[in-house]
């Protein structure tokens, strides 16, 4: 077993539900398996450049489990912004060093991975867990997050079918997903949606005004389309234009005017990263939380906890930080939704 006196525990990025649910697991079981005592610092990596961190123990975390957000709070470093890598990286380990932290663990998404991995390559001993409910970290299946705000989406969804229904409307539903569709694929599914627009499939006025002709046609008297924050029209793909919600803000006006349907936009926004989590989210970012644990004892560092094939895996942080997990064009919930009917914009 290696030896682990003091553990460096934050949050970094943005918040999602399932982060105090890890914190308590990794804080039990460091201090009832490893002997340690942990630091948590304060709003991610920036607690961490400034010592700014206090010790977590057994009753710290009591009754935290289902709570929403992370006791920690977390950040994106922007204070820092400017500051170069190494000299970022430096000054981390210079207060790790001053701290007498043994190892560390980051909970975050796809930049908190690559600050680990410069940490890990200085030589610090790093472990990462996966959090995000864009779902969109490489090396893992799913992330922490994702099924609590595929929940509240698919809830959102259902609430607007009501409504949509009693006037003859289109509904436009945006969720989150800048750079992957994983959570409009999943409420689209489970919703379910009549149209799904991702980043990953540049779509076309004219495909989703057929399909919704084509729905009013045969006498529906409403629709609902679930547009990812990131989804791009096939000219804004060609030119290499990304901007988030433009999608959402133009379809509301194209399609009324092309359908001559009502069409209203519903923004679900940090909804989707608020509140308590779902059964599947404890149960993960548990686990996850247990796993790296026991990693760090058994001397396993600069790796991320991912689950592959159902499995939970050591990742190198190299992989987990490496950019995006984009939803594959041949992935079975595109086919799933393509079969049932649905127009994905293209
Ligand atoms: N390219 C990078 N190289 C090194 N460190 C980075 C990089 N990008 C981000 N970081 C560090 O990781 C922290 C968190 O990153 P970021 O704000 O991108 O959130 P994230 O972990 O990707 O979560 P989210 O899923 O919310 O985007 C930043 O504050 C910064 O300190
Ligand atoms: O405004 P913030 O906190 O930077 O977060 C916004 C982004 O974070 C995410 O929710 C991922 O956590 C994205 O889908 C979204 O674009
Ligand atoms: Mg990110």
């Amino acid at each position: 077993m290696h030896t682990i006196r003091t553990l460096g525990l934050l949050t970094a990025g943005g918040d999602c539900q399932g982060l105090n649910a890890a914190l308590r697991a990794v804080t039990l079981a460091a201090q009832r398996d490893l002997g340690a005592t942990v630091l948590g610092f304060h709003d991610g990596y920036v607690g961490l450049l400034r010592g700014d961190c206090r010790r977590l123990d057994r009753d710290d975390v009591a009754g935290i489990l289902a709570q929403g957000g992370t006791i920690l709070g977390t950040g994106r470093g922007r204070a820092e912004q400017g500051a170069a890598l190494d000299d970022l990286v430096r000054r981390s380990l210079q207060q790790a060093t001053a701290l007498g932290l043994d190892a560390l663990v980051c909970l975050g998404g796809d930049g908190t991975q690559r600050f680990a991995r410069a940490l890990a390559e200085a030589g610090l001993r790093v472990v990462t867990l996966p959090k995000t409910i864009d779902n969109d970290i490489r090396g893992t299946e799913v992330c922490f997050g994702f099924d609590s705000a595929v929940y509240i989406a698919t809830e959102a969804i259902e609430r607007l079918r009501t409504t949509a229904h009693s006037h003859s409307r289109v509904m436009l539903c945006e969720v989150m997903g800048r750079d992957a569709g994983w959570i409009a694929l999943a409420a689209g599914l489970a919703g379910p949606a009549h149209v799904v627009l991702i980043p990953e499939i540049p779509y076309r006025t004219e495909a989703v005004v057929a399909a919704l002709q084509a729905r009013a046609a045969r006498g529906r008297r409403y629709s609902i389309v679930v547009v990812a924050e990131g989804a791009r029209s096939a000219a804004d793909a060609a030119a290499g234009r990304t901007q988030k919600h433009a999608a959402a803000l133009r379809l509301v006006d194209e399609l009324q005017d092309a359908t001559g349907i009502e069409t209203r936009l519903t923004t679900l926004g940090y909804v989707l990263r608020g509140g308590a989590p779902t059964v599947g989210d404890r149960l993960l970012a548990t686990e996850l939380g247990l796993e790296a644990v026991r990693l760090l004892g058994a001397g396993v560092h600069g790796v991320m906890v991912g689950q592959q094939h159902g499995r939970l895996v050591p990742v190198p942080l190299a992989e987990a930080g490496s950019g995006a997990r984009t939803v594959p064009p041949e992935h079975r919930w595109i086919d799933a939704l393509r079969r049932l009917g649905a127009c994905l914009g293209d």
